[in-house]
């Protein structure tokens, strides 16, 4: 049996005696989408730092196709094929949108740890076919500085995708944002599937409803429930706890 791309197993990350995850297991195939869920302070974020490598797990493993990386430094992390996007933009905001993307496929995680860095030309074409993948196209040359707040997340988003990681972490990538421009990211993100996995960290339940995959709900740093969210909304104990309902 082949190991699932990514595999939590007994991950427990202790603060000072406070667990913020406690004993979570989870696993995520190749080309698949993860939604995670929960109230405030679930451990949603903690969950992705330690599987970036940021937070050290206190107990338990992460493997990477059956490839223990708890104990790896986060670069080496990133160049294995796992890139995370945060919730606030770290574009360069002095630089257009196309030179953005350019600077972060020269960085192909591939191209920087085996061969050295990327061919300008090959990576401005890169940069070109992301442009469209994250409906950037129209906006090329303005500079990143003078998008709007959802321009620059879905610019974000391409800045990950442009290094060509296996596994994308999504940390909130609505914040800030309105419906439609949450339904703009909905499709962006659907679009990396298949040839990504993505793990998407989110509150607002329209946009998961949007995003249609499988859902991860966290609660006290435990998994309370997985499925579709059909089934999650179903959940009379996801929705005392969660989804606010009595
Ligand atoms: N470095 C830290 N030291 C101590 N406690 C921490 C640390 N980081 C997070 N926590 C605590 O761990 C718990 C989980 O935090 P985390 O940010 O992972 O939750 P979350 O589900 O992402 O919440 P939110 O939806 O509010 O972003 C919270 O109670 C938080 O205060």
């Amino acid at each position: 049996m082949t190991a699932p791309m990514l595999e939590m197993r007994n991950v427990v990350v202790d603060f000072d005696g406070f667990k913020a995850i406690n004993d979570l297991s989870l696993s995520i195939e190749s080309g698949s989408m993860t939604v995670v869920i929960g109230p405030n302070g679930a451990g949603k974020s903690t969950m992705c730092d330690s599987i970036i490598g940021r937070v050290r797990p206190t107990s338990g493993k992460v493997l990477f196709h059956g490839r223990e990386i708890q104990a790896e430094a986060e670069h080496s992390i990133v160049g294995l094929g796992i890139c995370r996007k945060f919730q606030t933009p770290g574009v360069l905001v002095a630089l257009s949108v196309i030179d953005n993307l350019t600077i972060a496929a020269t960085r192909d995680r591939r191209w920087w740890t085996k061969f050295g860095r990327k061919g300008e030309a090959e990576a401005r074409s890169r940069a070109e076919e992301i442009l469209e993948t994250v409906g950037l196209a129209p906006r090329r040359d303005a500079l990143a500085g003078n998008l709007s707040h959802g321009e620059k997340q879905w610019l974000e988003i391409g800045m990950v995708v442009a290094t060509d990681a296996e596994l994308l972490l999504l940390d909130e990538p609505t914040a800030g944002m309105g419906a439609a421009e949450s339904t703009q990211t909905a499709e962006i993100v659907k679009a990396l599937v298949g040839k990504h996995a993505v793990l998407v960290i989110d509150h607002d339940i329209d946009f998961v409803s949007q995003l249609g995959g499988h859902v991860v709900v966290l609660h006290q740093g435990q998994l309370l429930r997985e499925g579709t969210l059909e089934q999650i909304r179903a959940d009379e104990e996801v929705a005392a706890i969660y989804l606010g309902r009595a």
